[in-house]
């Protein structure tokens, strides 16, 4: 696994309030085999109480095999799986699904069509008074913000109005643990824009604790206290997403985050890196040995667009995207970068522009030697 040196950290912006609150889902060391396939590898992962996290990887990394065995529909070959203190599961003995009070929301909605909103929400409190179901039911409708549609039937309602019927149903019973398998991604991206934040607020109100699986970072970022990265079926990094983006423990995380191009540079002193294109001088948490190759993540952000510099790139390709151009440029030692530049610089493919490194935020990782493994 490749080693991370960042510039001195940076001071989070991001809090993940629930943290100081008690573990409420431990999973320790589990691994999830299907014949010869090893789909989840050895992983530690802790959700505090009222914590929301989600789990952000390639496709076929295992999210939602992590997130099947949770929830005991699939076996774990190794480890456990602890909530609260009391055990869920462990090679030798796994509590059956509807042991677990753990409530799903699936991508699929999947309200009862014959049965009106109230009756969907009411479906899992069936051991309680009607007094108690009607109190909970419209307390939830009020939370959901449907409060007049209890009498009506799910097919009278939009795709986003659903899925918050869904996830009221799921919180109904006040389940442990709330699971969530892509709930957004059968919406449309205007109404994702605002019902991931109101899925957010809705289960801290409810203190609930959720991991929810996603391929989308921009949900993930929006949704979560903390993302697990997942590839390969291992956790790479578990953090805030501004660590995430801003401080990636690994060059998997830092590739598959956000945008950027890697450059090669090299440790020339200590505490100096050099690239092919510009000197460096850094303030290192931990120095290099002289030499050492090291490549640089450059993200637009990092490469700002600025007449009076010396330094000067070729525009390759370039975006409008409103209020800024993304310009794709090749920089003098041939490696590509992006660069963001306000949307009143426009220049054309092929002109050479002045470009300045913003170094407070540029990533560094020691390169793979290609001998180890
Ligand atoms: N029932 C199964 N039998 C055999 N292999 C499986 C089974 N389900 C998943 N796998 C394999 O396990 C690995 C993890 O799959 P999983 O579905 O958990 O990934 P994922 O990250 O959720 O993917 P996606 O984002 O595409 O849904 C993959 O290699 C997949 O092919």
């Amino acid at each position: 696994m490749p080693c991370s040196a960042t510039p001195s950290a940076p001071v989070s912006g991001y809090v993940a309030a629930s943290t100081a609150q008690p573990v409420q889902l431990d999973l320790q060391q589990l691994s999830v085999n299907y014949g010869d396939v090893s789909a989840v590898k050895s992983v530690n992962l802790q959700l505090h109480q009222g914590e929301i996290g989600c789990l952000l990887g390639p496709s076929g990394c295992g999210k939602s095999t992590l997130l099947r065995t949770i929830a005991g529909f699939e076996t774990l070959q190794q480890g456990r799986i602890t909530m609260h203190g009391v055990q869920l599961a462990e090679p030798q003995h796994q509590l059956p699904p509807e042991q677990r009070k753990i409530g799903m929301v699936f991508q699929d909605i999947a309200l009862f069509p014959h049965l009106t909103v109230a009756q969907n929400i009411a479906f899992g409190l069936r051991q309680q008074t009607k007094q108690q179901i009607q109190q909970r039911v419209s307390e939830l409708l009020k939370l959901i913000g449907l409060p007049d549609t209890e009498e009506r039937y799910p097919s009278s309602l939009s795709g986003g109005q659903q899925q918050r019927v869904a996830l009221a149903r799921a919180l109904a019973p006040k389940p442990d643990l709330l699971l969530l398998d892509e709930p957004f991604s059968g919406l449309d991206a205007t109404l994702k824009e605002t019902l991931v934040p109101e899925v957010r607020q809705i289960l801290q109100k409810e203190n609930i604790t959720a991991l929810m699986v996603t391929h989308d970072q921009m949900e993930a970022f929006a949704i979560a206290d903390r993302v697990a990265i997942m590839q390969q079926g291992e956790i790479h990094q578990f953090d805030t997403p501004y660590e995430i983006y801003h401080a990636p423990k690994t060059r998997f995380v830092a590739d598959f985050i956000g945008q950027g191009h890697f450059v090669p540079a090299l440790a020339f002193n200590h505490c100096e890196i050099k690239t092919n294109f510009v000197n460096a001088s850094l303030q290192f948490e931990h120095g290099f040995d002289v030499e050492t190759p090291i490549e640089l993540l450059i993200r637009p952000d990092d490469l700002e667009h600025d007449d009076d510099s010396e330094l000067t790139g070729t525009i390759i390709s370039k975006q409008f995207r409103g209020t800024s151009f993304q310009y794709e440029i090749e920089l003098p030692c041939g490696e590509r970068a992006l660069c963001i530049a306000s949307s009143h610089h426009d220049h054309g493919v092929g002109e050479a522009i002045g470009i300045r490194l913003d170094l407070q935020h540029v990533i560094f990782f020691v390169k793979d030697n290609p001998g180890e493994d």
